[in-house]
Parts: C-alpha cells; sequence; structure tokens
C-alpha cells in the first residue's frame, strides 16, 4: 500500500445478524462499494460474523487458515487489491478461543494479527453487563504492522480505553490507530466519540473506529457512529447507527504539521508518571 501522504480508507458498518454467511456475504458487498470509491484501506467492525454475545464465540470460531470467514477475507483483500483489517471474529486455537483481528494485504497474504489484550468484563448497575472472559482468553501483545509506507496499529475495542496500550503502539511507529469495536447504546453515547478523540489527540495519530450497526431484535444493541478521527481531534467522517460505507482521506502531511507545531510527544517526562 503506498499512502504518499494521502491515503482513502473506507469502514465497513454493518449489521451483524445471526447467520455466519449472510454477515460475510454483507461484508463482501459493503468491501466491494469501499474498493469502487477507491478506498486502499477498508476496515470492518469487532466480531463482524458472530452476534457479540460471549456464548456464541465457540459455536462460531474458525481456525486459522482454513475458517470460511478467514478465507473469505483473503480473497477479498486480493480481489480488490486493498488492506483489509478484517474486523474481528472469534478465533479458534486448540482449547482456547480468542477475539482476534487478521489483516490481509493486497495479495490476499496475511500481515498481521491482533487478539484483543483487555477483555470486556463489566458490570455496570442498570446498564451493561458483559464478561468476555467466559469464553475468551485475551491476548498478549500490541499489534504494529508496516504496510507499503504506512506503520498502523490495531487494537480492538475495550483496548482503546487503555492510553498506555495506544503510546505503546505510537511509540512503534504507528501514525493510525485502527478499533474495530462494539460498543453498546450505554457506554457508546457516554464514552466512544471521547475516547477516540483523545486517543488522537493524545497521541498525535489518525484513529478510525469501525461499528457494528444497531441489529433490530439483537441481544447486544451495538452504538455504531463508526468514524475517523484526525491528530487535531476533528471528526473526519461519522455514521449513525444504521448501515453504512463511510470514506474519508487521511493526509499525514496533517499530522507532522500537528506534531511539529503542537510538540507533546517531545515534551514528554517520564520521571514524572511512574506509578
Ligand atoms: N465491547 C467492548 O469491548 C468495549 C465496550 O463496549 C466499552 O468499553 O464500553
Amino acid at each position: 500500500m503506498s499512502t504518499g501522504e494521502k491515503l482513502k480508507i473506507g469502514i465497513c458498518q454493518l449489521a451483524v445478524r445471526n447467520d455466519k454467511s449472510l454477515n460475510m456475504d454483507q461484508a463482501d458487498a459493503m468491501i466491494s462499494q469501499a474498493a469502487g470509491q477507491g478506498c486502499r484501506l477498508v476496515i470492518l467492525p469487532e466480531m463482524f460474523n458472530c452476534p457479540y454475545q460471549s456464548e456464541l464465540f465457540p459455536e462460531y470460531a474458525e481456525t486459522w487458515p482454513d475458517g470460511p470467514t478467514i478465507r473469505r477475507l483473503a480473497a477479498a483483500a486480493a480481489k480488490h487489491r486493498i488492506t483489509l483489517v478484517g474486523g474481528s471474529i472469534p478465533e479458534r486455537e486448540h482449547e482456547k478461543i480468542f477475539n482476534t483481528s487478521f489483516v490481509f494485504g493486497e495479495q490476499g497474504n496475511l500481515v498481521a494479527r491482533h487478539r484483543k489484550v483487555h477483555l470486556f468484563d463489566v458490570d455496570i448497575k442498570d446498564g451493561t453487563v458483559f464478561q468476555e472472559s467466559k469464553t475468551l482468553t485475551a491476548g498478549d501483545q500490541a499489534t504494529v504492522v508496516t504496510v507499503g509506507d504506512l506503520t498502523f496499529g490495531v487494537a480492538i475495542c475495550y483496548d482503546i480505553r487503555f492510553q498506555a496500550f495506544a503510546r505503546t503502539m505510537m511509540l512503534q511507529g504507528a501514525k493510525l490507530l485502527i478499533y474495530p469495536a462494539a460498543f453498546g447504546p450505554v457506554t457508546g453515547p457516554a464514552h466512544w466519540e471521547l475516547l477516540m478523540r483523545s486517543r488522537a489527540i493524545d497521541n498525535q495519530v489518525f484513529i478510525v473506529g469501525a461499528a457494528p450497526a444497531k441489529t433490530p431484535g439483537a441481544e447486544y444493541q451495538a452504538y455504531g457512529h463508526s468514524m475517523a478521527v484526525d491528530p487535531w481531534g476533528n471528526i473526519l467522517v461519522r455514521a449513525e447507527e444504521d448501515e453504512a460505507v463511510l470514506s474519508c482521506e487521511l493526509d499525514f502531511s496533517f499530522l507532522e504539521k500537528v506534531r511539529s507545531e503542537l510538540p507533546i510527544l517531545q515534551h514528554w517526562r517520564d520521571e514524572f508518571y511512574k506509578e
């Protein structure tokens, strides 16, 4: 992927249903649409092939490299000659299941695999109760990859709440942090936009969040509102809660401008921040 200074990206906000191959059909259609609009990097949401319910993850889980969703993601990347961040899916390895994002390059080759590091185990009274660790195992590393001339990080949903994790990716050279995600109706309105804009401003990077659309009748209602944010905290593009294919251009010369005019990354005083 050659960006020069500018890169057109696509975000596919799809409604996730109780049918894996239907979900992949819809993802395929949206990927085609984004590629047809000239997007070179396309991003899907967290658990885009499986309803976001802990008890369903084992049933929908796939094994690298022969899982049907995995194969179709690789084929879509190769067909459109794009870099594809395949949202995330439940991935089985031996007896463990991970919440995994597979990233494919223009030949359909695997360029990165991120396993969600921070599992979403919360009990928000009168709000969201979720226990990913009932069926999932946490990943154990940050994921930063260079494709062509772009270095970017991939993390998943709850991972965005950990600024130290975002900083780790930025320090490894990432200029864009991509978060497939599935915030819900309680934490979504309260925190989603704030977190995306904060991570962008804190680290002076582009942030992209790809979320499922709200799906009528689903047990877990996703908040939607996929968006892309620039290093100044401006929202470049944002969906509402329905299905949508978004696109926008990331201008990396703007990132350099922000970093040189407001050099907070150089003003870091490590000696004051010990825990
Ligand atoms: N679904 C998540 O992993 C995280 C989330 O919804 C939140 O942090 O809120």
